[in-house]
Order: C-alpha cells, then sequence, then structure tokens
C-alpha cells in the first residue's frame, strides 16, 4: 500500500469515528476484533453526539468527498431500508451538497469559455441554484437568444479527491483478491476498474453533453422522457451549458399530488423507460436518482419524465442484453430451470453447477414476489437472498451488470415512491415479449439481413478469388495431409516390428538364463542368449527414430 492510499485510509476511519457511524452498527455486526480495533483508536472520540444518526452519517459521506455522497445518494433511494428521518437526511445529499465559493465558480466559467460570463450571458446569479457531488449549477440566460440556461461547473479539485479515493478502493481490491485467490468470482479489482472508469467518464462534461444529445435524440418524439436542450459549442471539460427545465422534483410527491399527476401511468412510464433504453437503444441513464429526475408541470393527466445529469451511462454487450431479456422472460415466466440454464450458458456460473439444485434455490427466493404489487415486496430481502444464494453457487461477478443493477435499484425505490400499488410483472413482460419478437421473428432477420448488405455487397466482388485461393489451399492441404498420413503408417509399422523383435528376444534371453542352470543345457541356453541378444540388437536398431511426422 502507498503511503497516500494510507494517509486517505486513515481520514476515511477518522471521519466515519468523529461522527460516530461505529455506534450506530448493530451489536451483531460488530465482532469482537472490531472493537478491539475500535479501542486501539481511543483518541479519536464521537464529537457530534448531539446530532441524529442519519445526520450524522449525512455529514460524513459529505466530509468524504463525491465517492462517498454517490454512495449516500443511493442509499436515500431505499426507503424501504431506512427510516423517514434517515431517507431525508441523506435526500439533501442529490442536490444541497454545500455550495463553493461562487468566485472560483465565476473563475472556473470564465477559464474554460475564455472570455467573461457578461460577454455570453446575463442574469448570472451568484447564488447557486443547486450543488451536487461533483458540480455547482448556477442559472444565467444567453444573450444570443435569451433563452433560460444552466451553467453546470465542476467542483474544485474534485478529479483529485476521486483518484485519491480510487487509488486506496483498487488497492483494497487487489488485498482482498490476494486473500480470496484470484480464480475467485468476486473479481474485486474488475469492480472497481469498472467504476473507476464510470465515475471518471462523469468529470467530464463534454462528454457528459454528448452523451445528454443522443439521449435527447433517442426520445425526441417520447411523450415520456424529455432531456433538456445542450449547447453544445459553450459545453467543455469542467463546463455544461444547457436550457434550464421547471419540473417537479419526482421525489416531491406533495406537489405532484397537488397537481393531480396522474402517479399510475407515471410510473409505468418509468419502466417502459427503463426497458426502452435498456434493449431497444442499449443506452441506459446509470444515475437515476431522484436529484435527477423531474416530472413535467404540463398535462399532469399526461405527465412525461425530465431527465438531468447523463455523465453516467450504461451499455451491453449483444450476448449480455439477450441473455438478460431471456432472463427476465424466464423469470416472468417462472420458468426457473431455464434461468439456471441461462446462468451456465452465459458463464455467469461455471459449467459443472448443479442446474436442479440451483433452479431450486433461485426459485425459493423468486417465487414468493410473484403477483404482488411493488409495495408488498421486500426486494431489500429478495436481494439479500439471491446474494446467499449467488455465494452458494459461485456466480462470477459480472462488472458490467452493475451499473444495470444499480439503476434497477433506483427504478424499484421511485416505483414504490410513486405509485406501490404498480405490477411490475404486468408492465414489464408485454415489453419484453414484444423486444423478444422483434429480435427473433421474420422481420428482425430481414432487417439484420438488410443492415449487413452494404457490407456484403463490398466483399462480393472478392469472392470467386477467395474460393479459388481457398480450393487450392484445400489441396495443398490435402497433399500435405495425405503425406503425414504416410509418414505416420510407416512410423507404426516400423514401431511394430521393433515392438516385436525387442518382445521376442526378451522371451529368448529369459529361456537362455533358465537353462543356464544345467550343465546338459549348457549349449542350447548359449544359443538362445545369442540368438535374444542379436534379436535385441535388430531391434533396437529398427525403432522409428524421429517422432514428427
Ligand atoms: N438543466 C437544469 N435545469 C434546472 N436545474 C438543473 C438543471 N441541471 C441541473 N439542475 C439542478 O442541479 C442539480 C445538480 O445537477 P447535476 O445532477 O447535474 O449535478 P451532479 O454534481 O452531477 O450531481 P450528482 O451528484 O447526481 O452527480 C440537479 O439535481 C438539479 O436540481
Amino acid at each position: 500500500m502507498t503511503l497516500a492510499s494510507l494517509r486517505r485510509g486513515y481520514q476515511v476511519v477518522r471521519t466515519l469515528l468523529h461522527y460516530g457511524l461505529d455506534e450506530l452498527l448493530p451489536p451483531k455486526l460488530t465482532p469482537w476484533y472490531f472493537k478491539v480495533l475500535r479501542l486501539c483508536l481511543f483518541w479519536i472520540r464521537n464529537r457530534h453526539q448531539d446530532k441524529c444518526g442519519g445526520e450524522r452519517l449525512k455529514l460524513a459521506l459529505q466530509q468524504l468527498g463525491p465517492v462517498y455522497i454517490k454512495f449516500g445518494q443511493m442509499l436515500s433511494t431505499r426507503r424501504d431500508l431506512l427510516s423517514d428521518n434517515w431517507a431525508e437526511q441523506l435526500t439533501m445529499l442529490q442536490d444541497r451538497v454545500p455550495p463553493f465559493d461562487t468566485a472560483l465558480a465565476r473563475a472556473a466559467i470564465e477559464s474554460e469559455l475564455g472570455t467573461p460570463i457578461e460577454s455570453l450571458f446575463d442574469d448570472f446569479d451568484d447564488v447557486p441554484l443547486a450543488s451536487a457531488s461533483i458540480a455547482q449549477v448556477h442559472t444565467a440566460r444567453l444573450k444570443s437568444n435569451g433563452a433560460e440556461v444552466v451553467l453546470k461547473v465542476l467542483r474544485p479539485g474534485v478529479e483529485q479527491q476521486i483518484a485519491a479515493d480510487l487509488q486506496l478502493m483498487l488497492q483494497v481490491a487487489a488485498r482482498i483478491e490476494a486473500l480470496l485467490g484470484h480464480g475467485n468470482r468476486l473479481r474485486p479489482v474488475e469492480v472497481v476498474q469498472d467504476y473507476e472508469h464510470t465515475i471518471l467518464g462523469e468529470l467530464n462534461l463534454k462528454l457528459e453533453a454528448m452523451n445528454a444529445v443522443r439521449l435527447r435524440n433517442n426520445f425526441l418524439n417520447s411523450d415520456a422522457l424529455y432531456i433538456p436542450l445542450v449547447y453544445e459549442e459553450l459545453c467543455h471539460q469542467r463546463l455544461m451549458v444547457m436550457e434550464r427545465i421547471d419540473g417537479i422534483p419526482v421525489a416531491d410527491i406533495a406537489a405532484l399530488k397537488a397537481q393531480g399527476t396522474n402517479f399510475k401511468l407515471l410510473a409505468e412510464r418509468g419502466v417502459e423507460l427503463f426497458f426502452t433504453q435498456v434493449f431497444r437503444d442499449n443506452f441506459f441513464h446509470a444515475d437515476m436518482h431522484p436529484g435527477n429526475i423531474f416530472v413535467s408541470r404540463e398535462h399532469p393527466d399526461n405527465p412525461f419524465y425530465i431527465g438531468l445529469d447523463c455523465g453516467i451511462m450504461g451499455s451491453l454487450s449483444e450476448e449480455d442484453k439477450r441473455y438478460l431479456a431471456e432472463n427476465f422472460l424466464a423469470f416472468f415466466n417462472r420458468d426457473y430451470h431455464r434461468i439456471a440454464q441461462l446462468y451456465v450458458e452465459s458463464g455467469w456460473v461455471s459449467a459443472d453447477t448443479d442446474i436442479l439444485a440451483f433452479e431450486q434455490a433461485v426459485k425459493l427466493v423468486c417465487e414468493p414476489m410473484f403477483n404482488k404489487p411493488l409495495n408488498e415486496i421486500s426486494f431489500g430481502h429478495v436481494l439479500l437472498e439471491l446474494f446467499r444464494t449467488a455465494r452458494r453457487f459461485d456466480i462470477v461477478v459480472q462488472p458490467q451488470l452493475v451499473l444495470l443493477e444499480k439503476t434497477l435499484l433506483y427504478i424499484e425505490g421511485l416505483g414504490r415512491q410513486l405509485y406501490p400499488e404498480l405490477d411490475l410483472w404486468q408492465t414489464a413482460k408485454p415489453f419484453l415479449e414484444k423486444w423478444m419478437t422483434q429480435q427473433t421473428g421474420p422481420k428482425a432477420m430481414f432487417k439484420k439481413l438488410q443492415s449487413a448488405a452494404p457490407y456484403w455487397s463490398d466483399k462480393l466482388p472478392e469472392l470467386p478469388e477467395l474460393v479459388y485461393d481457398n480450393l487450392r489451399l484445400g489441396r495443398k492441404l490435402l497433399g500435405s495431409q495425405q503425406q503425414m498420413l504416410d509418414r505416420y503408417l510407416k512410423h507404426q509399422q516400423k514401431a511394430h516390428k521393433s515392438n516385436y523383435l525387442l518382445i521376442t528376444s526378451a522371451v529368448f534371453l529369459i529361456c537362455g538364463t533358465i537353462l543356464f542352470d544345467r550343465e546338459v543345457t549348457l549349449v542350447p541356453a548359449l544359443g538362445c542368449l545369442a540368438a535374444g541378444a542379436l534379436l535385441w540388437l535388430i531391434g533396437w536398431r529398427s525403432r522409428p527414430k524421429n517422432r514428427k511426422f
């Protein structure tokens, strides 16, 4: 471990202990060695005893920086696992992190634009509209067309903070991997590397702007999702300029109720959006905490979502996508045998897994969830059970699916808040069935042929030459194979002959040795020995020498 990582590790432990988070752990989760370790760090005391648990956790995560704030944001969406007070405290991490100095924000914006703010914008508001894990947002008006916009600017020093945490995480993961053995299926290093790739991408606002443009284009005519217009020419590595939206934060249930929002439709559209992004576009928003999702104020009876912060986007390989869709469908059809088969086929569990036992285990966990609305399903419980099952069956962790699993958890948390009576199965199943038929039906085949047509029209003129070359190569190969076969047969014949002679020589030598004992048989004995020696010599000399054919 490097000195910097040790220092950061100590900083993390010190912050957690300063906020007395160790005291919040249930006794069941504090083994004796944990208590001994705590005693060893006797000089770090809880300095915030007057505050409640939720606030202490929020403050600790806030102080530790972006990586930890993101963890808090995720936790805040799991109201089924947290008390109201804890959830409310953690919700503040979505857009109410203490802002940084506006003078620094102004300097950063002007350095990115290469010109004073006032030359491009009017009414720049020095009081930030919001402030979250990696950036701060200020409102302004574009001089060129008078449009209301927001300027999102990265926090100063955020890159260094994240790099220090990533280094520590990587080193801890490497230690865990060394302890577990490199073949271990948890693959902690790969998981951290994947996370590193994701979060570093979020630190480039130019990339975020490109993601936003792509997502906006995917849903341009959609009645379910709106992505604000991005002013690409004004976007840079540390600055993004986009249309200011005016929606109701999705977590503000009271305001949504007050305007008479159709919650059922909104929740169904959420599920539809998830599947459309993953399966139709293979480009999904992977940071869907409520701070990034708003609901339209217009037409509350026909509401749509407004999505922000496209810093973390996910996509899957075609293979993973197909396995996943089949898995979902098998799950909706309660076909546990198919689920077990799919896990083996995709290599997510090893090929020697006992399929029947695995099928039973999955059934045991999933069956109680069926035909129940969201409010009667404890996903937290199901997830824990699935983890336990995974450990028993040595499931290989798939880092490329971690983002998707996180998104699923967000969506489920959101659905629970919006419309707990939502029938997840009935909403999702028809969508997936339609998608699968589109993938496998004659139309899909025609589409695939159509998309491959330019490739084949390009390659077709080369075909006769390729056929001729291959035929020639084939004939050459056939000739050399024949030669090889001949050589092999000769080799075998020689080996047989030599073995035969050696065995016969051994028989003569044994007979000669037995006869040698008596005087009357001395002459035949010597003859046998001589014949044996001669045969051995011939057999030895005639053995095949070259082992290559
Ligand atoms: N176009 C916009 N119009 C209005 N408000 C916006 C806009 N963009 C961002 N905001 C506000 O700023 C907040 C923070 O923005 P954003 O989520 O993009 O920052 P972030 O630091 O990347 O957040 P996160 O912690 O989720 O990564 C949002 O929750 C929202 O309240």
